[in-house]
């Protein structure tokens, strides 16, 4: 019998796996995450090697700081009028393909990025399906003021919400948008839907990581190797 992959070999497995999707001209969306890192590393290889032309656009300050080191040339969301494609990993994802991201926290640009593209694609380790998301926590980005008023509600529609706070210290998390994370904890949650129009008509909420219908293919990794899942067109 085989040594059992690690999680971060299935993540470099799908991240790599994701590569030939990416075609020479294409605008690309970059995610965010330790999977969506490998993705970028292979990009960036791909560039120098092959002198791959892309353009683009990534989710987050953590990808573009990856994405200047490799030396991938990156625009503005602003300046194109559409994505072609957008890769992006995720937290934890259902039967039926919808999912929770945020877990690095970047979930309002991932989803403004995921609406602004042709294309979207999910690149996860198996360890992140589930029958229904909810055990991981729903990150919902808040605008600091008046925060302690938001958390209040979410405690009293028995939402179980935490802070998000930043690594290593017992200061708030801080989003790209200077915005703050309280993360909810429904357990499986049985009406994605439902949840996530309570979440989005909160006042004070900007956005949320419930991700209901947003991908096209999604990529697992599987100890046997890649299976990509055609979603919808
Ligand atoms: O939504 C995200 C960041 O906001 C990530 O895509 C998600 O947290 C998955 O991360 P990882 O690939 O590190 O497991």
């Amino acid at each position: 019998m085989g040594v059992k992959m690690t999680q971060d070999e299935l993540k470099k497995m799908v991240g790599l796996a994701a590569l030939p999707f990416i075609k020479p001209g294409m605008k690309i969306g970059l995610g965010t995450g330790s999977t969506v890192k490998h993705l970028v590393d292979g990009l960036g290889k791909r560039m120098r090697e092959e002198g791959l032309q892309v353009t683009c656009v990534t989710t987050s300050s953590i990808t573009t700081r990856q994405a200047n080191e490799l030396g991938i040339p990156l625009v503005g969301l602003d300046d194109v009028d559409h994505l072609d494609l957008t890769i992006d990993g995720a937290d934890q994802v259902d039967e039926n393909f919808n999912g929770i991201k945020g877990g690095g926290g970047s979930m309002l640009w991932e989803k403004i990025v995921n609406t602004a593209s042709d294309q979207n694609i999910w690149i996860v380790d198996e360890s992140k399906l589930t029958e229904r998301i909810g055990s991981f926590g729903v990150p919902v980005e808040i605008v600091p003021y008046g925060a302690s008023h938001v958390f209040r509600r979410l405690e009293q529609k028995g939402l179980k919400p935490t802070w998000r706070l930043a690594k290593d210290s017992d200061q708030l998390y801080r989003t790209d948008e200077n915005n703050v994370i309280i993360d909810v904890h429904p357990g499986p949650i049985d009406d994605v839907n439902a949840l996530d129009q309570e979440l989005i008509n909160m006042v004070g909420v900007v956005e949320h990581g419930l991700f209901i219908q947003r991908i096209n293919d999604i990529i697992i990794g599987r100890e046997q190797g890649p299976e990509t899942i055609h979603v919808k067109d």
